[in-house]
């Protein structure tokens, strides 16, 4: 049973940070939406008055099929943060069908979006980034959260033809799960753990059985209208993804770009086959700190609807997560302890973790 629901519902945020703004009749970006131009523009890597070549710059890339897996893993998440996937064998008609349903569901006129809008304590369906209230103003965004079946939601979107956008959704969220696990114990293994010392116990379970069983996770449809003024709009502010880590796909048009200390934000365009990984903060503390979570951004487009679709992968939200190493630098702490800690303290929540 999926408790990630629950470790939000003490968190409920105002219905101003949820409901998304209706972009379809928009042809100016409104006051509520303009971010001041220093936000946007003061780092280096911006649209396409780069100081850096794109081509320059490029994320490590790790081939799942490849003998030293594990070592361009581990190098990729202790240097970058982040890496792109290839030969990860999640069918590409599948990926295509995913990005169509979700293109789908996001042109759906507003009114009928509202009927899944995310409720104030709630962890699923259509609404604004959860980290909104943290940021002076709104973010060019809208999303729809699915954990675990999106049935309830599907239908009142379409009462007649809900079952293929159910399907597809639920396929992709069993294979990605796989995926994660391989890609969690490749992780665990390059800082010298085994798929045994995997630490962390449902506090509901009985047995000991490590995570290939116990996970949760979260699928999240992103949508990035195009923008009438992208140079004082951004489609996601800066964050850290809260989960162990997060498989990206995005559709042809970048946006995305990463944060790399000594260098700035680096843009990580879409490449067709392949995911973007990122590590996140429950992998940050788990790993004591070994695989930082990466600062990420997204930035949007005058001509071009973007959509992204994150798959959040994390231990069971009532499970107790402790630092892999003899000399922990953070304190042990359940993930829904640390939802909560991140939906009060944003950035600082991983800082409040140290011993
Ligand atoms: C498990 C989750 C991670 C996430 C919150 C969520 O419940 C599903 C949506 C995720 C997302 C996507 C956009 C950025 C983000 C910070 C947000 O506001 O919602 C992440 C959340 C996260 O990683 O904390
Ligand atoms: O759209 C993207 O490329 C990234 C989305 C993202 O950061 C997120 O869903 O947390
Ligand atoms: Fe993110």
């Amino acid at each position: 049973m999926a408790t990630l629901p629950e470790a939000y519902k003490e968190i409920p945020l105002a219905l101003k940070h949820i409901i998304p703004l209706d972009f379809k009749s928009i042809d100016s970006v409104p006051d509520s939406h303009a971010w001041p131009k220093t936000n946007i523009n003061n780092d280096i890597h911006v649209q396409s008055e780069n100081i850096f070549d794109e081509k320059s710059i490029s994320i490590p890339v790790v081939d799942l099929m490849a003998p030293n897996v594990e070592e361009t893993i581990g190098g990729a998440c202790q240097t970058w943060g982040v890496f792109r996937l290839i030969n990860h064998g999640i069918p590409a008609n599948l990926v295509e069908e995913v990005e169509f349903q979700t293109a789908r569901l996001f042109a759906l006129p507003s009114e009928l979006k509202m009927k899944v809008l995310r409720s104030p304590g709630g962890a699923t369906g259509y609404g604004a980034p959860r980290i909104t209230p943290f940021f002076p103003k709104f973010m060019w965004h809208e999303g729809f959260t699915i954990i675990g079946s999106p049935l309830g939601h599907a239908r009142e979107l379409w009462p007649h033809d809900y079952q293929h956008f159910c399907d597809v959704m639920e396929n992709y969220q069993k294979q990605m799960k796989a995926l994660a696990y391989k890609i969690l114990i490749l992780m665990l293994k390059s800082i010298g753990v085994s798929e045994e010392e995997l630490n962390w116990k449902s506090s509901s379970s009985s047995s000991s059985s490590s995570m290939a069983a116990e996970s949760e996770s979260a699928l999240q449809l992103n949508s990035f209208p195009t923008c009438p003024d992208p140079t004082i709009a951004i489609g996601l502010a800066d964050h850290t993804d809260s989960m162990l880590f997060t498989i990206l796909h995005q559709s042809p048009t970048k946006g995305l770009q990463i944060f790399k200390d000594g260098i700035g934000w680096i843009t990580v365009p879409p490449v067709a086959g392949s995911f973007v990984v990122n590590t996140g903060d429950l992998l940050h503390i788990y790993s004591n700190g070994k695989f930082p979570s990466v600062r990420h951004r997204v930035l949007v487009n005058k001509d071009r609807h973007r959509y992204s679709v994150g798959f959040f992968y994390g231990p069971p939200s009532n499970s107790r997560i402790a630092p892999l190493d003899k000399c922990p630098i953070y304190r042990s702490v359940t993930v829904k302890e640390f939802l909560s800690l991140k939906a009060k303290y944003l950035t600082d929540a991983i800082s409040l973790m140290k011993i």
